[in-house]
Parts: C-alpha cells; structure tokens; sequence
C-alpha cells in the first residue's frame, strides 16, 4: 500500500491542534519509523491512516485515492488492509490465543476451514503455534504482544502500522518484535512503527519520520 499525506492538519474538537502541515510519502513496500515526544501526534498520524479519525485539512491519499472520497461501504474495506499492532494488544482473556488471533476473520465472514488456516500460519509465522489452545493471560509480555501481530496480519493486510509495539518489553524482546516487523516488511507490506525508543529505532536502520509538536520536522534520515 502507498501512503501519501498532503499539508494534513488535525484541530481535535477540543480545539487541539494535533497534527499540522504534515508532508510525507510512504512507498509501497516501504518500513518507516515514526517517533517524536509523547503528544507530538504519532497516535493521530495512525487513527488517520485508518479513518477512525479524519483529517480537518489537506489530503491523504492511499494507493492513489483521497480518503476523503470513500463511500461509507468502502471504510470497513479499506480497515481490512490495514493491520494495527498496539502497545497494550487489547487481548481478550476470555478466550484462547487461537480465538483472538481468529477474531479478524471472523468479523469479515470466513469458513472455519478457512479461518484455521490462516490463524495458524499467522501463529506459525510469530512462532506461537504451539500455544494456540492458551489463555493470554498465561503467556509473558513478549508471547502477548506476538499474539497481537499475529491478530494483525491474520488478514494480509498491505499496511503495517504498529503504536509503541515493544512499550512494555525488554530490549532483546524488542528486537525481537521489530524483526518480525522487518521480515513482514520483505514480503511487500509496508510497514509504519511507531516508537519512542531511539536507540532501537538507530538500530534498525530504516527511514524516520519525526514529529514535534504536530509537525513533521525530520524524514528521511536516520534517528
Ligand atoms: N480524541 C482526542 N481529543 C482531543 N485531543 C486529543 C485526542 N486524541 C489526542 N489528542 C491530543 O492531540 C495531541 C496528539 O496526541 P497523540 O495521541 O496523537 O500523540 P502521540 O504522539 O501519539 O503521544 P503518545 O506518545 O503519548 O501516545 C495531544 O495533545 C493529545 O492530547
């Protein structure tokens, strides 16, 4: 998927000016970093991309196409291409891994043949396979936030976008989460990871886009 963002503003209700004058383009097959202090507009620059909020001005084109043009029908579509990675996952621990990875395909109607499948590949891919009968609740903080990539990208989506994924854990858990990112990433999806960790961000070597107070102050670099 190919992102590009156009002079996007975004004045909240209650008058805050989150985002503005933001100016980037994401190729498809791209993986970025976004970082910038806390409130600096990171989480709205996501909610944006996913039209759970929309822009007060300029335009964000996706593939191409305004958002702003999409029929109500298509909004639902358009989420399904899109993957979403949380710090805190929001798991449900009332049911298995299996199930809350299966969740996804649930919502857009699948066979269970189907929805099998594919929630085992995704667990495959994460490395949780054989931990699909678990509750969440009896899996470490590293294995949850798995459980939560693999909900993600149980629908193939063509976009990737990840807010404060490793929050919560250690540097080697980190770096491990931001490799199954990567290797997501290698197999053409692009890849947007929101992070506060610099020196994790330097690490990986990939494009950086920086905000500050609701501008886009640095992109391209490395952090
Ligand atoms: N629903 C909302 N209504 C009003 N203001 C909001 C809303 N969501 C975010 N904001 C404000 O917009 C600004 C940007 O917030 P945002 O959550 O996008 O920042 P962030 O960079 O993701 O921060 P953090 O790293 O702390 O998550 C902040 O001043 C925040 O208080």
């Amino acid at each position: 998927m190919e992102i590009e963002f156009q002079r996007v503003g975004k004045k909240y209700d209650s008058g805050q000016e989150a985002l503005s004058q933001v100016s980037f383009h994401l190729q498809q097959g791209e993986m970025a970093f976004l970082t910038g202090h806390s409130g600096a507009g990171k989480s709205t620059l996501m909610k944006l991309m996913m039209m759970i909020e929309r822009q007060t001005s300029g335009q964000i084109l996706i593939d191409g196409v305004d958002l702003r043009t999409l029929s109500r029908r298509a909004i639902p579509q358009h989420r399904r291409r899109v993957g979403v990675v949380f710090q805190n996952h929001q798991l449900l621990l009332d049911r298995s891994v299996f199930h809350n990875v299966a969740l996804p395909l649930q919502v857009s109607g699948a066979d269970h043949e189907q929805i099998a499948k594919r929630v085992r590949a995704a667990l495959d891919k994460v490395g949780l396979l054989e931990k699909e009968k678990f509750n969440p609740m009896a899996l470490s903080g590293g294995e949850q936030q798995r459980v939560g990539i693999a909900r993600a990208v149980v629908n193939k989506p063509q976009l990737l976008l990840a807010d404060e994924p490793t929050g919560n854990l250690d540097p080697k858990l980190s770096a491990e989460i931001m490799n199954l990112f990567q290797e997501f990433n290698r197999v053409g999806v692009t890849v947007l990871v929101a992070s506060h960790d610099l020196a994790l961000v330097a690490r990986m070597r990939h494009r950086v886009l920086t905000l500050n107070q609701g501008r886009m102050v640095n992109d391209g670099g490395f952090a």
